[in-house]
């Protein structure tokens, strides 16, 4: 079973460039929480300094309640698996899995028994004595799995492990890593760029963005009611449109054109009359025909982009873009279309913060879900 990981006030500098300012949160034991962000977030150091293969600048980090500053990463029970698997390329399968065990002594019947399981569960029994080279990129990375969970370890880091994979091996490679998690119950520290795998794999998620926590939550939370715009428009494809707009008599203003609000929005933004809000909506939520509805805003259809099953209607809204989905095919550029944000699905930030305003209880509930 995994045991608990606390960043308690971590700093990172690499010379005098600071890539962690001041980082906090604690994962529960046993918990897969995923590390998510932009390209160069920090999300790597943040891993290498659990592992022990970066120094800490300031702060501590405590596995388990004991302080690892100074522990060497040999002796703080983590197995990590790589972005590119670090597979050696002269051993076969088995002998990449087993020499990690071999050098730490572990009986030869107990080595037998974890192998087994865990080829079991990757399903890589048959190919022991392959090579590297002799394997597809989906397998080596199994194996790269298969040799991180014989470790048997407390904490299982994952860096980028699926990011060279086509899009359905990583469907089969996200249940082989749940399965481990249900047998193992590892703290699992999962990083990536890729939302899709961050809301499929985490029990939370922690978003950062230049060094910083945005949010650390659950998926259904970060996605539901983001704690600010970047969170907001961070997840979600195509991503939540936020425009200015301004607030009065119960009604939001874009440029020229009114949008009435529910009486909960009425009630909840009360202080903010007259008052710049920044209008989030998500792009599933975003209502948009050709014909008249009521209560509806005009958009100018600037391009549309093909989704699969919907397509995305980008739309210019006076001085903002806007964009929504939609199944039907034939929009054309240039005409004027009917949009309405569906009133349960606004989201409200402060324009200087960024920071979500909150809801009206009456909606509250269904974000709790
Ligand atoms: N050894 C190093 N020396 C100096 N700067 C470094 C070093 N390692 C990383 N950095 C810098 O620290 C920042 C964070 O890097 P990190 O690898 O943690 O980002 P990341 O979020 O994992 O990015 P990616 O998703 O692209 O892998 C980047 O600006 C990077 O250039």
């Amino acid at each position: 079973m995994g045991k608990e990981i606390v960043f308690d006030n971590v700093r990172k500098k690499y010379k005098d460039i600071e890539i962690i300012p001041n980082m906090n949160f604690r994962v529960e034991p046993g918990e897969r929480l995923i590390l998510l962000g932009p390209s160069g977030c920090g999300k790597s150091t943040i891993l290498r300094m659990i592992a022990g293969f970066e120094f800490v600048t300031e702060g501590e980090i405590r596995l388990d309640g004991q302080v690892v500053n100074d522990v060497p990463s040999g002796k703080r029970n983590i197995a990590m698996v790589f972005q590119n698997y670090a597979l050696y390329p002269h051993m076969t399968v088995l002998q990449n899995i087993t020499y990690g065990l071999k050098a730490n002594k572990v009986p030869l019947t107990e080595i037998e028994n974890r192998v087994d399981l865990a080829l079991d569960i990757v399903e890589l029994k048959g190919y022991e004595n392959r090579k590297p080279h002799e394997l597809s990129g989906g397998q080596r990375q199994r194996v790269a799995l298969a040799r991180a969970i014989v470790k048997k370890c407390e904490y299982l880091l994952l860096d980028e492990p699926l990011s060279n994979l086509d899009a359905k091996l990583r469907v089969s490679a996200r249940k082989h890593l749940l399965n481990i998690h249900e047998k193992f119950g590892q703290t699992f520290i999962y990083v990536t760029h890729d939302q899709i795998e961050a809301m499929t794999l985490g029990q939370k998620i922690v978003l950062i963005n230049e060094g910083e926590i945005q949010m650390f939550d659950t998926p259904e939370h970060i996605y539901n009611r983001p704690a600010n715009v970047f969170t907001a428009q961070f997840i979600g494809s195509p991503p939540m449109s936020v425009i200015e707009a301004r607030y009065e008599n119960g009604k939001m203003y874009f440029g020229n054109q009114e949008y009435q609000l529910d009486q909960q929005w009425v009630d909840f933004l009360k202080n903010y009359t007259k008052k710049t809000i920044l209008f989030g909506i998500r792009p599933e939520h975003l209502e948009i025909s050709v014909s008249y509805m009521d209560n509806s805003l005009v958009g100018v259809v600037n391009y549309i982009e093909t989704q699969g099953k919907d397509y995305g209607v980008y739309l210019q809204l006076n001085n903002h873009e806007v964009v929504a989905l939609s199944e039907r095919k034939n929009w054309t550029v240039g005409g004027e279309k009917y949009i309405r944000p569906m009133q349960t699905e606004l989201h409200l930030f402060d324009p200087d913060s960024r920071l979500n305003l909150g809801y009206p209880e009456t909606m509250t509930s269904r974000y709790d879900r």
